[in-house]
């Protein structure tokens, strides 16, 4: 599918498998997120354009290349997307950090928002939208839909595992955003839980339950 890259990389997948293990626990769970955000920022990062700058070394000066003055945002998905903020903050330190909170309806599984603050001049923001799960896929759609109507344009979407259910969904109502996945599990169960998946991130990264 075009626009949709499934990660394929070593460190990528031990970290997914460390995350899925029930023994895993919140701490150590957190310290994962983090990292596998930064892994995953660093592949999704690959087409950020590049524009020369003149440095002068201890040596001589020279043209080089820095990355061009393209304003960046990282948009989480509450509460589990928080997660993954810091990893891609490490890569983009000077991004800005928007907020979009939802929840899944217990019975219809379909998106609820709660709060939604995005960072000024949004139309002219590589914006990345981090959740560690894609399900249903409701959730990162309206996520998706709030930040096309503010005015986005260029959206990444970043999640750690992803049911077919879910990408098929997102990539059909938003075929002009990249999605990233870090692993493509088997499908959903009753309850709309991704399996074998990693049970519920949010209350996996913040303790609760
Ligand atoms: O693709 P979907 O079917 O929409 O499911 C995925 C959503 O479910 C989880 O959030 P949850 O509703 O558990 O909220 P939380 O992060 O506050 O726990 C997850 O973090 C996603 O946002
Ligand atoms: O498996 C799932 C599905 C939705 N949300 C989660 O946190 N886990
Ligand atoms: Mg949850």
């Amino acid at each position: 599918m075009e626009n949709v890259f499934v990660m394929d990389h070593p460190l990528i997948q031990h970290k997914i498998s460390m995350l899925r293990d029930c023994r895993t626990g919140t701490n150590e769970f957190r310290k994962l997120v983090e990292e596998i955000a930064v892994l995953m920022g660093y592949e999704a990062f690959r087409d950020l354009p590049l524009m020369e700058v003149e440095v002068r070394t201890p040596i001589e000066s020279c043209r080089t290349p820095m990355i061009s003055g393209k304003k960046l945002a990282v948009v989480p998905i509450l509460r589990a997307g928080l997660g993954m903020v810091s990893g891609i903050l490490t890569l983009v330190p000077s991004a800005k950090v928007g907020h979009i909170g939802l929840y899944r309806d217990p019975v219809t599984h379909e998106p609820k928002e709660y709060y939604c603050k995005l960072p000024e001049s949004i139309e002219q923001r590589v914006v990345t939208v981090v959740d560690p799960m894609l399900a249903t896929g409701g959730s990162a759609e309206a996520a998706v839909n709030f930040i096309k109507e503010k005015g986005g344009k260029q959206i990444k979407f970043l999640c750690i595992i992803a049911a077919p259910e879910g990408l098929e969904r997102l990539h059909r109502s938003h075929p002009d955003i990249q999605i990233y996945c870090g692993h493509l599990d088997r499908g959903l169960d009753e309850n709309a839980y991704i399996c074998p998946g990693l049970g519920d991130a949010g209350d996996r990264i913040f303790g609760t339950k």
